[in-house]
């Protein structure tokens, strides 16, 4: 489909102004999860589904290469960025969010990391939701992927549309010097991070959905190539159209018994006009797939979610749902950095022109050079339980590392790469050579919440990343920021340089916590606003255990804020099998084959 292809995506007046828009089904958001969803659902000739998605095709050369699309700052990238919430607990430092927007979503913009998470589900399954452990999934994550570098197995796909590779050789001698100390602190090295018999604790070269051509494979790309969007007349792609609200069959006085979602209105993102809001039909389901940000705000948009803050905003309550917006999560991440010769970090392509030529004609000839390489290569996950004084990991059993028991779930992520870790388009660092541990809480007790700013549906939401609300989290940020500063401590030891350049003042508690306030970032990994839980649920969920939402027909969710709670892992790979998982259920519940 690249370069320069005339992908067929009608715009909002396309759609609006035919005589009778009605689609079987209607999937709102064509991110991550909605372009698996909607290449699932019209795979069957018969069934007519209309995809809408509020950023554009982006298509663009730069979109294919690993590292520059991954740039979020670039002209042209399909990311909104906005300010969130104050943070209460961080000197009310205001961090921005980052959401893709565009066909593909979440996929087309981040670091392409593939991790599944194993004992994360069957703690979903311990909370109840049934047919949601890791034994209930692991179908779906094989019938999606295809990884390249892993061996034939029975939990690896192999045929599936999606495309994950492993690096194994590290790119810079840092990354190596940084694998052996994380070694002599304890931490097995493992070929395949996504196996269900790897060690709970570990350290491993990741699966990044990169194609063999060292380009960046999006779910766009994956479920919607051009093939299937020119060729499925039933399959109708609708971009740069925002999803204003929904429509019911009842009114809010009729009765929740009678509630049915029947249709979506839009219009398009780039006008804000009433006369040209349109309406679609869904003539069987309407299926939210707008993420853990957008999903929650139509919701509340068209008077579903907690009363009171409807009522505030003077929006009819067509059903009251406190779960909706209301239990955000995000993993919270540390960047520890430190000085390396500029030859070891990414940094050189912007500081040295001809070094940036020799990679770019790499990259031209063979696909290899830095231009190909993943932002995060390497990823390393412990438990701080396990961390001992001198942060080493202590002794332990295979069954304090079993990877399929949700007691040992990964607390404790350090991702290492070859550039800056720390927010914002400029800064300092970028003029020399950088190498950065990003520590990550992976298991955060606190939580936040997406509320609307205002009733328009133009208007960005109100998320409170909510970090540090339950003291708990600063136990194992310490540790993490702890932990990473060791393994700094053990690079040099082996006599690599390795210059302090973002790290503590000391290692006392009240210089740490500092640190953390001033440095803490989003890791972009926003989950858990539309959570899979019972309406009665001491966090009152939204959606049943086929994704149903509770009290009203016709309406699922399909995205990463049906998270019963945050993964470990990064959370894209979970969104596609939850997109996988709801095809089947439509599929089942409809007799669609
Ligand atoms: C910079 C960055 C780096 C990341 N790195 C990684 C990584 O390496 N590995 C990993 O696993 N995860 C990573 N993530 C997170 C991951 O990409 C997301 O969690 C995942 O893509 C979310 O999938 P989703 O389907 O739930 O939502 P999304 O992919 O966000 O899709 C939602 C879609 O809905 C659309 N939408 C929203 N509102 C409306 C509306 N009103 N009308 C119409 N359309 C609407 C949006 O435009 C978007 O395309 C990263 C995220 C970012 C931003």
């Amino acid at each position: 489909m690249w370069p320069f292809t005339n992908y067929p995506a009608h715009k909002a007046q396309d759609i609006g102004q035919l005589s009778d828009p009605i689609f079987d089904f209607i999937i709102v958001g064509g991110g991550t999860a909605g372009c698996c969803l909607a290449s699932r659902l019209s795979e069957d000739p018969n069934v007519s589904v209309l995809l809408i998605e509020r950023g554009p095709v982006s298509n663009d050369w730069q979109a294919h290469v690993p590292v520059l699309s991954a740039n979020i700052y670039r002209p042209g990238a399909p990311a909104a960025i906005f300010p969130m919430s104050p943070l209460t607990h961080a000197n009310d430092r205001v961090v921005q969010a980052v959401i893709g927007e565009g066909l593909g979503g979440g996929s087309l913009i981040n670091g392409q990391i593939y991790t599944r998470g194993i004992a994360d589900y069957n703690k979903w399954k311990d909370m109840g939701r049934t047919n949601w452990g890791y034994d209930a999934l692991e179908p779906y994550f094989v019938k999606s992927e295809n990884a390249l570098s892993q061996p034939p197995s029975s939990f690896r796909g192999k045929d599936g549309l999606w495309l994950n590779q492993t690096f194994p050789t590290p790119f810079f001698e840092t990354q190596r010097r940084v694998a052996e100390a994380a070694k002599k602190l304890g931490i097995p090295h493992i070929s395949d991070i996504n196996s269900p018999h790897a060690p709970a604790v570990c350290l491993a070269t990741v699966d990044l959905t990169i194609t063999p051509s060292a380009h960046r494979h999006s779910t766009f790309e994956a479920f919607l190539p051009l093939k299937v969007a020119q060729t499925r007349k039933n399959l109708t792609l609708c971009t740069d159209t925002l999803v204003t609200g929904l429509k019911f069959s009842a009114d809010a006085n009729s009765g929740a018994e009678s509630l049915k979602a029947i249709g979506v209105y839009f219009e398009d993102t780039h006008l804000n006009n009433l006369s040209q809001r349109f309406c679609a039909s869904a003539s069987r389901e309407v299926i939210l797939c707008a993420g853990a940000i957008g999903t929650p705000q139509i919701l509340m948009l068209s008077g579903v979610g907690p009363k009171n803050h409807l009522l505030d905003l003077k929006l009819a309550v067509v059903k009251d749902l406190p779960g909706v917006g209301s239990y955000l999560k995000d993993h919270i991440g540390i960047p520890v950095s430190y000085e390396v010769p500029m030859h070891e970090s990414v940094n050189c392509l912007k500081n040295s022109i001809p070094r940036a030529l020799v990679e770019v004609a790499k990259y031209l000839l063979y696909g290899g050079g830095l231009l190909s390489i993943p932002v995060v290569p390497s990823t390393i996950y412990l438990r701080s339980s396990l961390l001992g004084e001198s942060m080493e990991i202590t002794e332990t059993t295979p069954r304090d590392v079993d990877a399929r028991n949700p007691d040992n779930i990964p607390d404790i992520e350090v991702m290492y790469f070859a550039h800056r870790a720390n927010e914002g388009e400029h800064s300092a660092l970028d003029r020399v050579g950088v190498f950065s541990l990003l520590t990550v809480v992976a298991q955060p007790k606190s939580f936040g919440s997406v509320r609307l700013a205002s009733p328009d549906p133009h208007a960005r939401a109100q998320i409170d990343l909510g970090y540090f609300s339950n003291p708990d989290d600063w136990v194992v940020a310490r540790k993490a920021v702890r932990f990473a500063l060791r393994l700094g401590q053990e690079v040099r030891t082996q006599g690599h340089p390795f210059k302090d350049l973002v790290v503590p003042e000391s290692d006392d508690n009240a210089s740490i916590d500092e640190f953390i306030r001033q440095n803490l970032r989003t890791t972009y990994h926003y989950t858990s606003t539309c959570r899979m839980a019972p309406e009665d649920d001491p966090r009152p969920g939204v959606v049943d255990d086929e994704l149903k939402v509770h009290g009203i027909n016709g309406l699922r969710v399909s995205d990463c804020s049906i998270f019963p709670d945050i993964l470990s892992a990064h959370p894209m790979a979970g969104a596609v099998v939850v997109a996988e998982k709801c095809a089947d259920l439509i599929k089942k519940a409809h007799g669609i084959h």
